[in-house]
C-alpha cells in the first residue's frame, strides 16, 4: 500500500534559509527543514513531497496537482501576504492545510500581519523557527483522513 503524502510547499526566498537573515530565520537550511519533515512524517506513516519555488504560478500549479493528497504544510513566504491565486488553489485541497512562518510575523512590519491563507488553514504556526514545520507535519498527519 502506498503511504499517504503530505505536501510541504515553500515559497520565495526560502531556498536561502540558513543564509538569509539568520537573526530572523535561524541557521537551518531548507534541506534541513525538508529532512526534518520527512523524518517526522515517516514516524507517523506518511511520505513527504517537498517543493520550493520563487514563482507564484509554479506554486499554484503544484497546489492544484497535490490537492488530493493527505494535506499541505505551506510557508508561502511573501506570497502569504499578496497571493489570492495561491489561496484560490489551496482552498481546493481535500486535506488539511497548515500555514507555517518561521518568524513571528505579528511582531514584524504591519504588511506581514495579514495572510490570505490563515482563514482557510486548519492551523497557523508562527515564530517557532523551523521546528514549526515539524509541528505542522504532526497536525496534518493527525487531521488527515487520507
Ligand atoms: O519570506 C518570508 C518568510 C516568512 O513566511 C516566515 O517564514 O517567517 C514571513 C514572510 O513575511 C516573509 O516574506
Amino acid at each position: 500500500m502506498p503511504r499517504p503524502v503530505i505536501a510541504v510547499l515553500n515559497g520565495p526566498n526560502l531556498n536561502l534559509l540558513g543564509e538569509r537573515q539568520p537573526e530572523v530565520y535561524g541557521h537551518d537550511t531548507l534541506a534541513d527543514v525538508e529532512r526534518r519533515c520527512r523524518e517526522r512524517a515517516d514516524a507517523l506513516g506518511f511520505d513527504v513531497d517537498a517543493r520550493q519555488s520563487n514563482h507564484e504560478g509554479e506554486l499554484v500549479t503544484w497546489a492544484q496537482e497535490l490537492r488530493h493528497g493527505a494535506g499541505f504544510v505551506v510557508n508561502a513566504g511573501a506570497y502569504t501576504h499578496t497571493s489570492v491565486a495561491l489561496r484560490d488553489a489551496l482552498v481546493l485541497a481535500t486535506g488539511p492545510l497548515v500555514e507555517v512562518h518561521v518568524s513571528n510575523v505579528h511582531a514584524r512590519e504591519p504588511f506581514r500581519h495579514h495572510s490570505h491563507l490563515s482563514d482557510i488553514a486548519a492551523a497557523v504556526i508562527v515564530g517557532c523557527g523551523v521546528q514549526g514545520y515539524e509541528f505542522a507535519v504532526e497536525v496534518v498527519a493527525a487531521r488527515s483522513r487520507a
